[in-house]
């Protein structure tokens, strides 16, 4: 007997069922192993950096004071009186017209206030030098605690690791963090047509290309893909996969199954369980309608299309945001918008009531930036191979003419979820006006994808 889809959401009421997913627990980890990872306590600095008066020149220290009024044409005489050793920190003080030499990164004597560049000195005699330019106090210094200050909240918990937040940790001597857990996302495939890529398929199967496209796109997620297997279409296999998954991982990612034949068991497999729950089932989006979401014992159990390119587009918009929560991010971490807008080559019909994510090729002409959709079903992997990235045509709108102006998320960088962002930034539009032209080197690029 066919099951029907029991209720077909919104993707903003989908998306809120999938954020409600609670954060993992923390744990200390080595800033050595902290890239990506998102805090779980704000950064607060403990002292100040610098912890002295910092030059960021070559040259000499000086009293600003002293400098006033020294150009080429008057310069003003100082008495050298010695160099700053790098890595001490000089206790001398400098009197009226006294000067000493200082390199990038050394230490100001406590009562100078700027650097005169070595450029704007000339040396008279051994302890006489002149200077042409006269300086500001504090130029050519970075001061005490300006970097940042005891005290000041650098970085909120919630914020994902990037590379200069590990060069602050290492700034402020802070070589442990407390982080969120890296959530295991088990990964099973299902179907009885579906053979492992090493074996070569009987007529009738297909090679698995969701274990690979499922596990990359967690792993470019910065969590981790935890391979069970290919559970058979019986509910017993398909449940013993999912008792393993449960055991083994934060959240199990299912793909095949979803639908509405007599051979899709993911919804039994959840509700078999006793604290278990179908919280999703049907999204009116394409690809990708048949989405479940369900609950065994407070972890999430997603059941993806079985379709390569539907299961993509599930995991980016839902299972993405859902990874994001369950390792606590709260920031836009390392992720810009990597977005662009192109015009349309031609018509692009949808149905009102349903969310289309459109694959599309780019390219260049007269100036301006075109986007051409990309013919191809959902089963087939070869379309997303060949696009660039994909736009949106939201739930309103029949669909977007020939000419009009798309805004295109780039496949390269897609890891921010767009879904996301459209229902944080209000409604996406379409409209006629310019578009952005590349430069030579976007053009380059974007040829080689
Ligand atoms: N009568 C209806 N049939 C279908 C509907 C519908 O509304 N009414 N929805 C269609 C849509 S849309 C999709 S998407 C699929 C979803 O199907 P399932 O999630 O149940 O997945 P399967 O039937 O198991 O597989 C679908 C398709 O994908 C291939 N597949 C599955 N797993 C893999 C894998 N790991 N690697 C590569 N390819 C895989 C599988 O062989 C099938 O061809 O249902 C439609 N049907
Ligand atoms: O949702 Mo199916 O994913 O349209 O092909």
């Amino acid at each position: 007997m066919l099951k029907p889809f029991f209720k077909v959401l919104s993707p903003g009421e989908a998306l809120e069922l999938f954020k409600a997913f609670e954060p993992l627990h923390q744990e200390s980890i080595s800033m050595c192993d902290a890239l990506f990872r998102v805090l779980a306590e704000p950064l607060i600095a403990e002292e100040d950096v610098p912890g002295f008066n910092r030059s960021t020149m070559d040259g000499i220290a000086v009293r600003a004071a002293d400098t006033f009024g020294a150009s080429e044409s008057s310069p003003a005489l100082f008495t050298l009186t010695g160099e700053i050793a790098m890595g001490e920190l000089p206790d001398m003080k400098l009197k009226k017209g006294e000067a000493v030499r200082i390199w990038t990164g050394g230490a100001l004597p406590p009562n100078a206030d700027a650097v005169v560049m070595i450029e704007h000195v000339e040396q008279i005699d051994r302890t006489t030098v002149e200077i042409l330019k006269s300086v500001a106090p504090y130029e050519n210094v970075v001061r005490k605690g300006e970097d940042f200050k005891a005290g000041d909240v650098l970085l909120p918990a919630g914020h994902r690791l990037r590379p200069q937040d590990l060069g602050m940790l290492a700034a402020m001597g802070k070589s442990e963090v407390t982080v969120y857990r890296k959530p295991k996302i088990a990964v099973l495939s299902s179907g009885d047509e579906i053979v492992p890529v090493h074996e070569t398929p009987r007529p009738g199967c297909m090679r698995d290309v969701n274990r690979h496209t499922i596990s990359a796109m967690i792993t470019e997620a910065h969590a981790t893909p935890v391979w069970i297997g290919i559970a058979r279409d019986n509910l017993p296999d398909l449940a013993s996969n999912i008792d393993r998954g449960l055991s083994e991982a934060d959240a199990i990612v299912i793909s095949g199954g979803s639908s509405m034949g007599s051979r899709d068991h993911v919804i039994e497999a959840i509700t078999a369980y006793e604290d278990s729950e179908v919280l999703l089932h049907g999204v009116s989006i394409s690809p990708g309608k048949p989405l479940i979401l369900g609950q065994v014992n407070g972890k999430a159990i997603i059941g993806l299309p079985g379709h390569p390119v539907s299961a993509m587009v599930c995991l980016q918009q839902f299972v993405v945001p859902l990874m994001r929560r369950l390792e606590g991010e709260t920031s836009l971490g390392p992720f810009l918008h990597p977005c662009i807008h192109a015009h349309l080559r031609r018509n692009v019909p949808s149905k009102e009531g349903r969310t289309d994510f459109v694959r599309v090729r780019l390219e260049q002409g007269n100036g301006q930036l075109f986007a051409t959709p990309v013919m191809g079903k959902s089963g087939m992997v070869s379309s997303m191979v060949r696009a660039h990235g994909y736009f949106i045509i939201q739930t309103d709108c029949e669909g977007l003419y020939k000419g009009d102006l798309v805004k295109v998320y780039l496949f390269s960088d897609w890891m921010e979820g767009s879904l996301e962002k459209e229902y944080l930034s209000g409604h996406e539009t379409a409209g006629r006006s310019a578009c952005p032209v590349l430069t030579a080197s976007q053009q380059e690029r974007l040829s080689r994808i």
